[in-house]
């Protein structure tokens, strides 16, 4: 046919194998429910950004049910800095007084109400809210290392009752990380501890958190240092011994929680990467970190290490 280029027989049959390949996870993980924690730098980008959506899209028509707790923290920070402030930060959580508080809400909301809108264009019905929807997370001031960090919210409660509707109804719940506390005050959660607290209280099979690094390093100039599988004692171990730092100490403390509270995986990805998603969940190659409990059965592909 004029205009038509066949592709070649042998790229056909690689397309298929690799159908085939995802039939057992497909069957291993239908209806059940998958938290994609999407933030950091991995979000700045909007091809990777359609990239991610996609997959999670791909996700929810293949019959599981996912759900997106997202960040922005470097949205919010660009904002706050137009404002003429300066973000500052204690061990990772953002100082957080009234106007900031203000700053965030409004970021967050737009960010969510954006991931909303390419989901809808892709076919597949969402919902964008925030933890203050049905009173969703409930929190109280947290306060790190014993400083007061204005309106930062540590998570006492997940109210699932409007998740589990939104996915009942076949919906895909996009969670911005705002709680309430008992006085009905607005505090700015990290989005780590937001998709931990909602992994772990809706019974979660699976927690994906995406990033801007390939995993868990023991140096991460080293990228031979990668580690593929971690068990709880040897993340507790490489945490004492000060392998961890940055944002990937509370991100691995949050893993570490979700694994114990009965997530039975949690994976750290690269974000940055094209359709991580999709090569995590279906396919044999094993990308980034799997958090494992010490007991867990691997798959056959986290066996090879
Ligand atoms: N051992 C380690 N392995 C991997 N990343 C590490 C390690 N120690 C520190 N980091 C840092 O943690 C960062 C990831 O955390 P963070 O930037 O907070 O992620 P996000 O913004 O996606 O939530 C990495 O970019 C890296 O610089
Ligand atoms: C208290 C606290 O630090 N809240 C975070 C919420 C957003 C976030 O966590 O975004 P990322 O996942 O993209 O970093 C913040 O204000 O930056």
């Amino acid at each position: 046919m004029e205009g038509y280029e066949m592709e070649p027989m042998d790229q056909i049959l690689i397309k298929a194998q690799t159908l085939i390949e995802a039939l057992p996870y497909i069957q291993k993980f239908n209806k059940k429910k998958v938290v994609v924690k999407y933030g950091g730098s991995a979000m700045l980008d909007a091809d990777l950004q359609l990239n991610v959506i996609k997959d999670v899209a791909l996700l929810k028509l293949i019959g599981m049910q996912p759900i997106i707790v997202h960040g922005g923290g470097k949205e919010i920070s660009k904002w706050v800095s137009l404002l003429g402030h300066e973000s500052k930060f204690v061990e990772g959580f953002r100082v957080t007084d009234e106007e900031t508080m203000e700053v965030a809400e409004m970021v967050l909301g737009k960010v969510n109400k954006g991931l909303v809108q390419m989901i809808e264009q892709l076919g597949v019905k969402a919902v964008g809210i925030s933890g203050k929807d049905g009173a969703t997370l409930k929190v109280e001031k947290k306060y790190v290392s014993g400083q007061d960090i204005g309106y930062v919210g540590n998570i006492t409660e997940v109210n699932t009752e409007l998740i589990n509707t939104l996915i009942d109804n076949n919906f895909v719940p996009v969670i911005a990380p705002i709680g309430l506390d008992d006085d009905f005050h607005a505090y700015n959660i990290n989005a780590d501890d937001a998709a931990c607290a909602v992994a772990s209280a809706i019974g979660a099979e699976k927690l994906a958190f995406l990033t801007d690094i390939e995993g868990v390093y023991t140096d991460p100039t080293d990228k031979n240092t990668l580690i593929s599988v971690l068990t709880l004692d040897k993340a507790d171990e490489l945490i004492q011994d000060g392998f961890i730092g940055g944002g990937m100490l509370p991100k691995l403390k949050n893993c570490i929680d979700a694994v114990r509270n009965g997530v039975s995986r949690v994976h750290i990805l690269d974000g940055r990467m094209e359709h991580c998603l999709l090569l995590e969940f279906f396919t044999n190659r094993g990308i980034g970190t799997a958090i494992i409990n010490n007991e867990s059965i691997l798959f056959e592909h986290e066996k090879v290490q």
